[in-house]
């Protein structure tokens, strides 16, 4: 067994971290030989330990609030989940996902344990005796940082740091994170900071100390400095609230205005008739690839959770030349924290206002089932489980064939597709035109030629039967949506 060292006092911490840079130089070199004398001497064991330990404290532990709050900067981690149902290889996919969104964040995986436990232990999740083996991994692994698979409540956080002694973050604060580090627009990275500041609220108590400097940035990139200062009788951590509550009720009137404005674009292209198209997934089952295959769109596509973090809509056409338009919406993952799921509601409204979603699911993945499981639990908690569904096998190029075979016979509306190789695009576009809903009125007219452009409306907005060019004009046998067809009223034959 590893001896584990008491955690510094207080006291202590103030000169530790003033070693801390001294110590920097001693510990780089130390990381070089680590492997080395991984069997040597216990005493060198021990200096390992707590040359690392040092390491961590410079910024890290203390400030655990402010890093949480912003970017985690976790470099090497441990990662953590406890197993209560399911067998153990849903187990060991739950935390193979849990290294992916840790890679996503930019940290490196040292190592990854799982705890067969009924339920998550109350004060520690882990259960003391585990936490104790869980500070040996962290002292053989130089690790900084342990990731636990799960939310866990502020008090759980707070029991397993004293124990593990590094910083402790869960699953919900890592997805925060990345997607703090992906939203690009205005809107979501509102949406982003309000999350943030949601889930701290209720954390600010066991992390305690000041969090005046995390309030000057944020997600959000809001103006720092100039804070109300604390009212007389006022705790510092009521201030801190206080402040978290006001600057989320901004975010929020801000948020709602920005939703207005996005709002009437949708309203422009429902008037206008346009079909909509919305392709909805797991996070990294290849949406945006899907998107540039589908419309030659340039979109940002990366093999990263979560690449996608802001609602692209781009004009497509089927092959029998209808217009509509495919939105590509953020990825989903199992467990997304629930003020996420309220944050990110806009893109996913976006979804039950399609007139089609596009479920894409990644043939290769280990557990394609259980993402069209949680992917159609948010498209149920989002109210659009009216909007039809056609189940796009990705990557089929790099899936097991059986796979392939099993999902496409379990699946009613299903195809295989390749957004790599482009196989089965032409099938998938095909069906997009078989499922999309049609014009309503059928007519027959002959167009003056002096209204082509009402001519190239029928094309873009309609559905063209058969076109022939008269003496009087063109003639047209079409299916439109009303309002074209009462511009095109007074040439009916
Ligand atoms: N082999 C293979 N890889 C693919 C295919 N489609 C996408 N990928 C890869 O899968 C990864 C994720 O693709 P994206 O299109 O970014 O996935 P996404 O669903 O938009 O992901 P998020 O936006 O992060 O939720 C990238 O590395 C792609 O190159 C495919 O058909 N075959
Ligand atoms: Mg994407």
């Amino acid at each position: 067994m590893t001896p584990s060292k008491p955690l510094p006092q207080d006291d202590e911490r103030l000169t530790e971290s003033l070693r801390a840079d001294a110590l920097m130089e001693a510990d780089a070199g130390w990381a070089l030989g680590a492997d080395a004398d991984r069997d040597g001497e216990q005493l060198d064991r021990e200096d390992r330990a707590s040359l690392r330990r040092v390491d961590g404290l410079s910024t890290e532990l203390e400030d655990v609030t402010e890093v949480e709050y912003r970017q985690l900067r976790l470099e090497r981690v441990v990662l953590v989940g406890v197993w209560t149902s399911g067998t153990a290889r849903d187990a060991e996919n739950s935390l193979a996902e849990l290294a992916a969104l840790a890679e996503t964040a930019g940290s490196q995986i040292l190592d990854g344990v799982i705890q067969r436990r009924d339920k998550p232990d109350p004060a520690t999740y882990i259960g003391s005796g585990k936490a104790q083996e869980l500070r040996d991994i962290v002292l053989e692994t130089g690790a900084d940082t342990v990731v636990c698979d799960g939310e866990l409540s502020p008090g759980q956080l707070i029991h397993l740091e004293d124990v593990v002694k590094v910083k402790v973050v869960d699953r919900t604060a890592l997805i925060l994170d990345i997607f703090a580090q992906h939203a690009k627009s205005r809107e979501g990275k509102a949406q982003v900071a309000l999350a943030q500041m949601q889930y701290m609220l209720p954390r600010l108590r066991g992390w305690g100390q000041s969090l005046s400097r995390q309030m000057g940035g944020g997600g959000s990139g809001s103006a720092g400095g100039g804070m109300a200062t604390r009212g007389p009788g006022e705790t510092k951590i009521e201030t801190d609230r206080r402040r978290i509550r006001e600057k989320m009720a901004k975010m929020r009137r801000e948020i709602a205005e920005m939703k207005t404005g996005r709002e009437v674009k949708r309203q422009e292209r429902r008037r206008n008739k346009v079909p909509s198209v919305a392709i909805a997934g797991y996070t990294n089952a290849g949406k945006s690839s899907l998107l540039n295959r589908l419309t030659g769109a340039g979109v940002l596509v990366e093999n990263a959770l979560f690449a996608t973090l802001d609602p692209t809509v781009r004009r497509a056409e089927t092959p029998s030349g209808r217009v509509y338009t495919l939105a590509d919406t953020v990825g989903f993952v199992r467990h997304l924290p629930h003020h996420l799921v309220e944050a990110f509601r806009s893109t996913m409204e976006e979804v039950g206002d399609a007139d089609l979603i596009l479920h894409v699911v990644d043939g290769s993945h280990p557990d394609p089932d259980e993402q069209l499981i949680s992917v159609r639990e948010v498209i149920r908690d989002v109210g659009a489980t009216h909007v039809p569904e056609i189940v796009v096998i990705n990557k089929a190029d790099a899936a097991d064939p059986e796979v392939l075979q099993r999902l496409l016979r379990i699946e009613q509306r299903a195809i295989a597709v390749s957004a790599k190789t482009g196989e089965g695009i032409d099938e998938l576009l095909a069906l997009i035109d078989i499922e999309l809903p049609r014009p309503q009125v059928e007519l027959e007219a002959v167009v003056p030629y002096t209204h082509g452009g009402l001519v190239s409306r029928v094309h873009a907005e309609g559905e063209v039967i058969s076109e022939e060019h008269t003496e009087e004009g063109t003639l047209l046998k079409a299916r439109v949506h009303e309002e074209l067809a009462a511009e095109l009223r007074p040439y009916v034959r």
